[in-house]
């Protein structure tokens, strides 16, 4: 068992309420609101900042529930350096179990103007609002703003001063993801050493991520001295967002060799929340997103397919389980490989020897070329599709097919039929009644169309459609199912199936033997 001391405990703080929110097009509802903060409580978050009271009615009433609500989290609301907004804070997360305000204003000199206030005016506001604060709250954070911005000499004057009004936790932000990681660490560790009073508190990070940095400035905040990060789920928030919880969290767990600090993330919750916070803030998580992307543990190409069949370390340095995955996928593609298709074919129940193997991969590798994904449907319209077709009588050698606006469609069919290549032209009412009447020229014949349908198997435009045709001859039946990218050339090797099968059906017939229906799938 390793023991943690708190020095070696980062403190999770959760803003993905606040400035996650403050994402142009993220507004949460109130409910939306609460439900997230139950998850991010639940998940083992330390410090949830559930937004900024004084923002709105709406802002108000969410961090109230949420404080009175919450079981383990520490309540946190935002605040200017203002009393007004410090006043409604303290309002909104006094019922709390355990809460804090957070007070801030720019102190850079592009922040100073802004109120244009100099630099000891501002130092008087500082030690003013904090010291309002700390009369409230017996917990208070003060930042900053842009302090990477900051002259040093002024950052470290007012820190002290923060310190000195009543500040526990000190968070430095990189306001505009300006910092880069090597700053990052020695601006915390120069400010330790140097601040009177540092030794006493907390530094956070807050990190933006408008050069990607976000992550990589907050771990290296830590290593200089920082034990609280501040973070959003999925990285949501201002501009290119904040840093990303589940990144810092995972590559302290991951890296613990090298980063030995924990947090008390129950990381197995990361996978449920990045999605809801996805669904409600309408942001969609990139595929390539680390940890909580769609593509972080999936694997196309053949070797890489190949290895983590036989050892999922090869190309995974974290479990699927660890964040809350079932497990890892192995989507099949065009680098897939015979190790990934013979799996997956065993999953559906598919036993295939070598030769068969050969065969599907053959055609597997054909569709995929034509699609972008291949779905597991798709493997098993590919298996049915392949059946049988080698002793059919009718085959599709090649088909064009012309069609639009200007006229009749027309469509040309070649065809062999034991062993004699026949062709036909024929034109028709669209260009599905165009292939079969140039079918129905090479292969004249008297059944009726009883059925057509077709189906989309997967998504996209690239999808698979999967044609089924029911033909009547004389009161027999017989169908034929086939899968296509393209929707007529399946129609077409659908309706010659359900020919073949009608073939079969009258040399059974002739030989007096049942007349059932029989459909291609049952012709193995
Ligand atoms: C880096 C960050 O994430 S900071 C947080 C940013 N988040 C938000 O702004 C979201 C919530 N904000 C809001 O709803 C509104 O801006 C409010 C309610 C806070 C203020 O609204 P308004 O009174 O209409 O002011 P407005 O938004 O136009 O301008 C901001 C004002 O706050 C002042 N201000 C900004 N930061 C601070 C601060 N830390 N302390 C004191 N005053 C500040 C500005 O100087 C400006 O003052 P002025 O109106 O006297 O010129
Ligand atoms: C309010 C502060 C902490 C902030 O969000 C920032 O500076 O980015
Ligand atoms: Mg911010």
């Amino acid at each position: 068992m390793t023991m943690t001391s708190d020095k070696d405990r980062v403190v999770i703080f959760d803003t993905t309420l606040r400035d996650g929110e403050q994402s142009p097009g993220a507004t949460m509802t109130h409910n939306e609101k609460l439900e997230i903060a139950g998850l991010l409580d639940d998940m083992g978050v330390d410090i949830i900042e559930a937004g900024f009271p004084i923002a709105s009615e709406g802002d108000f009433n969410a961090v109230s529930e949420i404080a009175k609500n919450a079981t383990n989290s520490r309540i946190c609301g935002l605040a200017r350096a203002k009393t007004g907004d410090i006043d409604r804070c303290w309002e909104a997360i006094r019922h709390a179990e355990k809460n804090r305000i957070h007070t801030f204003i720019g102190t850079s000199p592009l922040h100073r103007a802004i109120p244009n206030l100099t630099m000891d005016e501002m130092a008087d506001v500082i030690h003013k609002s904090v010291t309002h604060a700390r009369n409230l709250c017996d917990n208070v954070q003060w930042s900053p703003m842009d302090a990477t911005r900051t002259e040093w000499d002024y950052l470290c004057r007012v820190i002290e001063i923060a310190i000195k009004a009543g500040a526990s936790t000190i968070n430095i932000p990189d306001t505009v993801g300006y910092t880069a990681p090597v700053e990052s660490a020695e601006l915390i560790k120069r400010l330790i050493e140097t601040v009177p009073g540092a030794d006493e508190v907390i530094f956070a990070t807050h990190c933006h991520n408008d050069l990607g940095m976000a992550t990589a400035n907050s771990l290296a905040a830590v290593a200089g001295g920082a034990r609280q990060i501040e973070c959003t789920i999925n990285g949501l928030g201002e501009r290119a967002g904040n840093t990303a919880l589940e990144e810092v969290v995972m590559a302290l767990k991951v890296r613990n060799d090298i980063m030995p600090w924990s947090t008390g993330i129950d990381t197995r919750k990361i996978m449920h929340i990045s999605r809801r916070v996805a669904a409600v803030s309408g942001f969609a998580v990139q595929f390539n997103k680390a940890i909580v992307g769609k593509n972080a543990f999936a694997h196309e190409s053949g070797i890489h397919q190949d290895g983590m069949l036989k050892n999922a370390e090869t190309f995974e340095i974290m479990r699927p389980s660890d964040v809350g995955l079932s497990g890892t996928s192995l989507p099949l593609g065009k680098h897939s490989g015979r190790a990934a298709l013979r799996d997956k074919l065993q999953q559906f129940g598919f036993e295939v020897g070598d030769n068969q193997l050969r065969d599907v991969f053959v055609r597997f590798k054909e569709l995929a070329d034509r699609k972008k994904e291949v779905f597991d449907d798709d493997i098993i319209a590919l298996m049915r599709s392949g059946e049988d077709a080698e002793n059919d009588h009718l085959q599709i050698v090649s088909m064009k097919v012309v069609c639009g606006t200007g006229g009749p469609a027309e469509a040309t069919i070649e065809m062999e039929i034991d062993g004699q290549d026949v062709s036909a032209t024929a034109s028709g009412d669209g260009p599905v009644d165009a292939t079969f009447k140039a079918i129905r020229e090479i292969h004249p014949n008297t059944a009726r169309l009883q059925l057509y349908q077709v189906q989309a198997v997967t998504e996209g435009t690239d999808a698979q459609a999967t044609v089924s045709v029911r033909l009547e001859e004389d009161g027999m039946i017989a169908t034929g199912e086939s899968a296509n990218t393209d929707t007529v050339v399946a129609s077409a090797k659908a309706y010659v199936n359900a020919l073949n099968r009608l073939i079969i059906r009258r040399g059974k017939v002739g030989e007096g033997a049942d007349t059932r229906e029989i459909s291609y799938k049952d012709v193995t």
